[in-house]
C-alpha cells in the first residue's frame, strides 16, 4: 500500500508563529535501521535512559529557541507507530512522513512536507539525540544571518590517512596523510536557506549521485558551506559503544540537574 504523507498530519496544533507560518523548521531524518548498532528495533526507537532516541532528538530541537516547526522522517514502514510514540510522549505537534531507502532520499522527503512559510531548514540526525540546543540554535543564527549553508563540527583529534581499498582482505596500503589542521569532523543540525537546500536535492538526486551528508550536497552545486563550532555532545550513534556514552552522558546530566 502506497502511503501518503498527510495520513501522518500533526494530530496538535503546530507552535503558533504570527500569519505567515512557521519560518525556522527542523527536519529530522529517522528512517535508518541501525545496522551498524547491532541487530534490534530501527535505531531511532532504541532507548536512552528509558527514552527512545528520536524522542531525546526531537526534544533538543523543540528546546532550541529557533525552531518553529519540527518533521520526523519514520522508518517507511513504521510512520503510524512513530507517531503514536511522539503523541505519547507528549509531541503531537511533530509532523511524521514516511521515509526513504537512504538518507538522501528521506531528508528529500521530510522538506517535501514542510510549509511554504519555511526559509530555514536544519537537518538533524535522529542519531545524535543529545546535541545541546546552544548548537541547534547557533546553526540557525548563522543561516538568518546570510550563510546558505552551515554545519557545525570539530576539529579531528586522531590522525586520518588516505588508503587505496583493495577488497580482498590484504592490508591496505596507505596513499597520504592529509594535514589534520585542515580537517573538521561535520555534525548535525546542518542549516540551509531552504531553495539552496532544495536546489541540492532536486540536481544531486537527478545526476544519481549519492552524498553521506546535505552540506556535501550543498557543495556540489557551488555554493559557499561555513563551519561553526560543534559539540562533543553532538556525536552520531552508531556503533554498541556509542551507546554506552549516551547513557553517561544522560546520567551526568541528571547529576547536575540535581544540584
Ligand atoms: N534510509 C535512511 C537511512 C538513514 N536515515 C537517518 O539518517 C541518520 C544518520 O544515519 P546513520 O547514523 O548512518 O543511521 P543508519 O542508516 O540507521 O545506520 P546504519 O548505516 O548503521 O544502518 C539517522 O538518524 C538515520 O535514521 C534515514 O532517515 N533514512
Ligand atoms: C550527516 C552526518 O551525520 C554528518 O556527520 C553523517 O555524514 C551521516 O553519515 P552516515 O553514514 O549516515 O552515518
Amino acid at each position: 500500500m502506497s502511503i501518503d504523507s498527510t495520513d501522518f498530519a500533526p494530530s496538535g496544533d503546530p507552535r503558533p508563529t504570527g500569519d505567515g507560518g512557521p519560518r525556522t523548521a527542523v527536519v529530522i531524518p529517522a528512517a535508518g535501521r541501525g545496522v551498524r548498532l547491532g541487530p534490534g528495533a530501527p535505531k531511532a526507537l532504541r532507548e536512552l535512559a528509558g527514552t527512545p532516541m528520536l524522542v531525546h532528538a526531537v526534544r533538543a530541537t523543540v528546546r532550541a529557541r529557533a525552531v518553529e516547526l519540527v518533521v520526523v522522517v519514520a522508518p517507511s514502514d513504521g510512520a503510524p507507530a512513530v507517531r503514536a510514540l511522539l503523541d505519547e510522549h507528549g509531541l503531537p505537534e511533530v509532523v511524521v512522513v514516511p521515509g526513504g531507502e537512504t538518507r538522501q532520499e528521506s531528508v528529500r522527503l521530510g522538506l517535501a512536507a514542510l510549509p511554504e512559510s519555511v526559509g530555514t531548514v536544519l537537518v538533524h540526525d535522529a542519531a545524535r539525540p543529545l546535541v545541546p540546543d546552544e548548537t541547534v540554535d547557533a546553526v540557525a543564527a548563522a543561516v538568518r544571518a546570510g550563510a546558505p549553508a552551515v554545519v557545525p563540527a570539530l576539529p579531528v583529534t586522531d590522525t586520518v590517512k588516505q588508503v587505496e581499498p583493495r577488497g580482498d582482505g590484504r592490508p591496505e596500503p596507505v596513499t597520504g596523510t592529509p594535514d589534520r589542521a585542515l580537517l573538521r569532523a561535520v555534525q548535525t543540525p546542518q542549516g540551509f536557506d531552504r531553495k539552496v537546500l532544495a536546489e541540492a536535492h532536486a540536481r544531486i538526486a537527478a545526476e544519481g549521485e549519492g552524498a553521506t551528508d546535505d552540506a556535501g550536497m550543498v557543495e556540489r552545486l557551488g555554493v559557499e558551506v561555513v563551519v561553526v563550532p560543534g559539540h562533543e555532545e553532538a556525536f552520531k550513534v552508531t556503533r554498541p559503544l556509542d551507546l554506552v556514552l549516551a547513557e553517561a552522558v544522560l546520567a551526568r546530566r541528571r547529576a547536575n540537574d540535581a544540584f
